[in-house]
């Protein structure tokens, strides 16, 4: 494993944000800001060997590909074009980029370049963790989601039928650029699903941060550049300081999976086509909070506080009859963060006070899902 990156020496010509990943002796930049992707002296430094796999979708790859297009000449490259859609991040995609790979003679210094949002950054990923053992990768978020959470932190994978991101591996990309020019074309709801990526971020360790967001909510639902980047920008300072710490999830970095277990729940309860990922961790903080308050932990006023803020950004806070509590308890059984047969919960004390908290009381999770299924959306 090679140590110091030289990325750390590069710099963009725009006036970008820059937060380093620390891990140990290995560090990797996340450039935020306009013009990233066009700026191809830049991330083309990143590109160690000759071969180079782009990873997108059937949406992005015609939007942003042949922006990245110059940068890649003189080198060895195809792209990986999947079907658009949380539904098609499984096995079956992976094997076709490998076998995408295996046509180009891609060597061990092959590089992937993961070219969308969460889905396509965490398959491009995995594939980049599986092939020889592991190669490089590097990611260019274009959503606003994988901005601020899914491109930073190195967890990658796909998902079973039985259950969200149940197959993957750590593996940290060799560096992020973060182009906000990509937000332009994408769909306001997709942005809004981002958002709730970055309260969760707020309302797990960051009061002052949640506090700044409910000042600026109506900015950044009306995509303001400057608090946008700035929302940005806090929300992967942080999530790079948890990684930091623990890198492979041994502690702390499970908080980053406040409202999941909830909300993976409700993806999968859902075959990915009722709510995006943003908006069933928005739905699933509310839950943890509620099911903090039934436990004693928290008040019913930090409670009023999240869901305020996740109203504001036009987001949903209540599942709807989308399945039977039971089912979405069973599916929670399967969550990665649960030991020895029992529910391990991210809850809180308030806000900026998560926790994790383990053996649940399965009985009260199934009231709290109950009383959310029968609220209005
Ligand atoms: N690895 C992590 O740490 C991590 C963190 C958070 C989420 N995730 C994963 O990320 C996924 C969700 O990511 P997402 O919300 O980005 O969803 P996504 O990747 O499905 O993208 C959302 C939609 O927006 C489209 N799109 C993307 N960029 C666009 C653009 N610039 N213009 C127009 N359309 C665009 C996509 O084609 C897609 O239809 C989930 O699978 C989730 O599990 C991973
Ligand atoms: O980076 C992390 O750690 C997270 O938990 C970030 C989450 O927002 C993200 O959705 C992640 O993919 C969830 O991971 P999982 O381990 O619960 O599958
Ligand atoms: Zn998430």
């Amino acid at each position: 494993m090679s140590h110091e990156n030289p990325m750390s020496q590069i710099t963009p010509a725009s006036t970008s944000r820059r937060i380093d990943v620390e891990l140990g002796s290995r560090r990797y930049p996340v450039w935020i800001g306009p013009g990233l992707m066009s700026d191809t002296a830049t991330w083309r430094e990143t590109i160690r060997g000759r071969h180079v796999l782009v990873f997108s979708n059937r949406t992005i790859a015609p939007l942003y590909l042949p922006k990245i297009e110059a940068g890649l000449s003189g080198l060895s490259w195809d792209s990986y074009v999947m079907d658009d859609g949380e539904a098609y991040k499984t096995f079956a995609n992976i094997e076709q980029a490998l076998g995408a790979l295996a046509r180009m003679g891609a060597t061990r210094d092959a590089c992937v370049i993961a070219l969308g949002g969460g889905v396509v950054g965490d398959m491009a990923g995995f594939t980049a963790a599986c092939w020889m053992r592991g190669i490089d990768f590097i990611q260019m978020p274009t959503t606003l989601l994988a901005m601020v959470d899914s491109s930073v932190g190195g967890k990658t994978g796909v998902n079973l039928p039985a259950g969200k991101n149940l197959v993957g591996a750590f593996h940290q990309p060799r560096a992020v650029f973060a182009d906000t020019d990509s937000l332009a074309t994408l769909p306001a709801r997709e942005y809004r699903a981002g958002l709730a990526e970055v309260v969760k971020g707020a309302a797990i360790g960051d009061p002052v941060f949640f506090s700044w967001l409910e000042d600026h909510a109506e900015a950044l639902a009306a995509r303001d550049p400057a608090p946008l980047i700035e929302a940005i920008a806090r929300k992967v300072a942080y999530k790079a300081g948890v990684v930091a710490r623990d890198e492979t999830e041994q502690g702390e970095r499970a908080l980053l999976n406040l409202g999941h277990s909830f909300g993976h729940a409700l993806e999968t309860a859902g075959h990915y086509q009722t709510w995006l990922h943003g908006e069933a961790v928005a739905i699933g903080m509310v839950l943890a909070a509620q099911l903090s308050e039934q436990l004693g932990m928290a008040d019913a006023a930090d409670t009023g506080r999240l869901r305020r803020l996740l109203l504001q950004l036009g987001l949903p806070v209540a599942p709807g009859a989308l399945a039977p509590a039971e089912t979405l308890l069973q599916l929670m059984r399967l969550d990665k963060k649960n030991l020895a047969g029992k529910l391990r919960l991210i809850l809180w004390d308030g806000i900026g006070r998560a926790r994790l908290v383990p053996g649940v009381d399965e009985a009260a999770v199934l009231g709290v899902l109950q009383a959310a299924i029968n609220a209005p959306v």
